[in-house]
């Protein structure tokens, strides 16, 4: 039998776990070491699923959209000082896309650190955490790690959710207490999400302008798909017959090719409408600020604003009819008033977003049926639309410039929260976090389509995903380089600034770890391949040779790029 004084005592270990799980917190994703690594054994012995990486931006980006795909804090979990600050790309990431996570990283004694008398891995993490996350919080005491977890977890979810940083010093952990005061002092976070009602004034604002509309339009963001109040935001399209525009990560909320989508008439969309719906969609740099060209005459175009955070309205234009709460409540509240009074879809105006989206489509498609070696963007993209058309459960992570932005418009999804991608900063390196995450959050295949550079910044994750035989197959568009592999450097001495090794095999390094590697050169040879590795659940990784001189420089964001004027020398 346990000896009597042993069997009353827990230790900060076993509550930083027991806080956790009674928070239906299941998974870990991380990099161990001191001071958190038998944190980790024990969690693991404890029935957490514990997913060890290769580098912590990858562990961070993988919290980060498991939050996106449950609604539940993704836990990402480091050692000090340099493990916290390959975690905080990721933490500061989540946060602008409003991805609930928390970063928990052990740390140097206080006492040492604040005289900073150069501790192991001394850092002040807590002051360095706070102005890139949500909220940021430190637990000195094991009676406070109940209280310290529920404060995080409640910070992630609620309003406008995001990173938070919990700081956990090495002292605590061995911190022991009786069992018993260990227990009464954790916290089960009683409605961490609460809805959030709009005003009913505001409701009414907001239906009497959409109903002055001549040219209605929804724009989705990916705060709709975050809230999951899908049949809500399917029923407001549908029963209004008000077109909607999805954004990258809003695809697939209603099927991309639902009568209603103006997805492949965005601009005459964005442009012509007069009266505009955003639905988790923010007014930012991928929406043009809400003014200039995109938007057509200055002046043109109110907009609805739904939205969780009220600080939001008025960030870039005028809104006319702020509608602050969750976005399910939002919805639901615009539905009823539908549901009570509309006059009817827009006619002329569905006709004309129609005839747009259908030349557009008509435009594209023989580009997407060539067969040529090497492939260019669109043919091989052509083959993995016809892969998620078949397989529309699978989960499409996408990045690169050429390989994210042509996929955006050449793959269409089907069910909501199935592509993930670089999101608001545009971030190269969440591939393979997201792929992993999207594996073990959901056990759905996953199909990661990568240009050859933003592969690169996580690709050692290869092996992670090999050692969990995770149903993850990678595509790399392999141009040879970043946007083109086609730069030169002008002395002659050294390559282009931005191409790499000329017919290099990323396939190879599959076969290192265990998966399958395979090369492919026509679109017919990709189709197969990922099929099999979609039918296999297998880890496997795609060398797509793809024409170096396809694509553009930086995709369609190329005009971001300042130029000089000065004569070159
Ligand atoms: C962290 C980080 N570093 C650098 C960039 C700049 N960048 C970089 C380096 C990209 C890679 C483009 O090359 P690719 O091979 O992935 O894609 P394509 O060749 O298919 O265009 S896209 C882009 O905006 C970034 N967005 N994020
Ligand atoms: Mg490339």
């Amino acid at each position: 039998a346990v000896p009597h004084e042993e069997a009353e005592l827990t230790d900060g270990f076993h509550l930083v776990i027991d806080a956790l799980k009674l928070n239906g917190i299941e998974t870990i994703y991380n990099v161990p070491g001191i001071p958190i690594t038998d944190l980790g054994r024990l969690a693991q012995a404890e029935g957490m699923r514990v997913i060890s990486f290769r580098h912590e931006q990858n562990a961070g980006n993988a919290a980060a959209i498991a939050g996106f795909l449950t609604k539940k804090p993704g836990i990402c979990l480091t050692v000090s000082a340099p493990g916290f600050l390959n975690g905080l790309t990721a933490l500061a990431n989540a946060t602008t896309n409003c991805f609930p996570m928390i970063l928990i990283s052990g740390s140097s004694e206080r006492e040492i650190v604040d005289l900073q008398q150069g501790d192991y891995e001394e850092m002040d993490q807590l002051a360095i955490a706070k102005p890139l996350c949500k909220a940021a919080f430190r637990v000195l005491h094991a009676a406070d790690i109940g209280i310290g977890v529920a404060r995080a977890i409640r910070a992630a979810v609620s309003g406008r959710p995001g990173g938070v940083y919990l700081d956990l010093p090495a002292k605590l952990f061995s911190q022991v207490i009786d069992a018993d005061l260990g227990a009464r002092s954790l916290v089960k976070v009683i409605d961490p999400a609460p809805a959030q009602i709009p005003a009913p004034a505001s409701v009414t604002r907001a239906l009497d302008l959409l109903k002055s509309a001549e040219r209605p339009l929804i724009i989705l963001g990916k705060g709709a798909a975050y809230a999951q109040a899908d049949e809500a935001v399917r029923a407001l399209v549908e029963e209004s017959g008000i077109p909607y525009v999805p954004m990258s990560m809003a695809k697939g909320l209603l099927p991309d090719t639902h009568p209603l989508s103006a997805g492949a008439a965005r601009s005459t969309a964005l442009k012509d409408s007069d009266v505009v719906v955003l639905v988790g969609a923010r007014l930012n740099w991928l929406l043009s600020h809400g003014k200039g060209k995109t938007w057509g005459e200055p002046g043109s175009k109110r907009f609805i604003q739904i939205d969780i955070e009220p600080r939001e309205m008025d960030s870039n234009v005028e809104i006319a009819a702020p509608l602050v709460g969750d976005i399910g409540s939002c919805v639901e509240a615009l539905l009823d008033g539908i549901r009570k009074d509309w006059k009817g879809a827009p006619q002329n105006w569905l006709e004309t977003i129609r005839s747009k989206r259908e030349a557009n489509i008509a435009k594209m498609a023989p580009k997407l049926m060539k067969n040529s070696s090497p492939m260019c963007f669109h043919s091989a993209l052509g083959a993995l639309r016809t892969v998620i058309k078949e397989r529309p459960d699978a989960i499409l992570v996408n990045e690169g410039a050429n390989t994210l932005d042509l996929a955006r418009g050449i793959i269409d999804m089907y069910q909501p929260r199935k592509r993930l991608d670089v999101g608001t900063w545009g971030v190269m390196g969440i591939g393979m976090g997201f792929a992993v995450a999207a594996a073990v959050e959901t056990g759905k295949p996953v199909l990661a389509v990568e240009g050859d550079s933003a592969f690169g910044f996580s690709g050692m994750e290869v092996e992670t995903i090999c050692r969990y035989e995770l149903p993850v197959c990678i595509v790399i568009f392999n141009n040879n380089g970043i946007y083109r592999g086609t730069d030169i450097d002008p002395t002659g001495r050294d390559p282009g600034t931005t191409v790499f090794v000329k017919d290099s095999r990323y396939d190879k390094m599959m076969e290192a770890f265990g998966g399958i590697g395979v090369n492919v050169t026509t679109p017919d040879e990709l189709k197969r391949a990922v099929d099999e590795a979609m039918d296999s659940g297998k880890p496997t990784l795609i060398n797509a040779v793809i024409d170096p001189e396809a694509g553009s420089e930086s995709g369609n964001i190329g005009s971001l790029n300042p130029q000089s004027t000065l004569k070159k020398k």
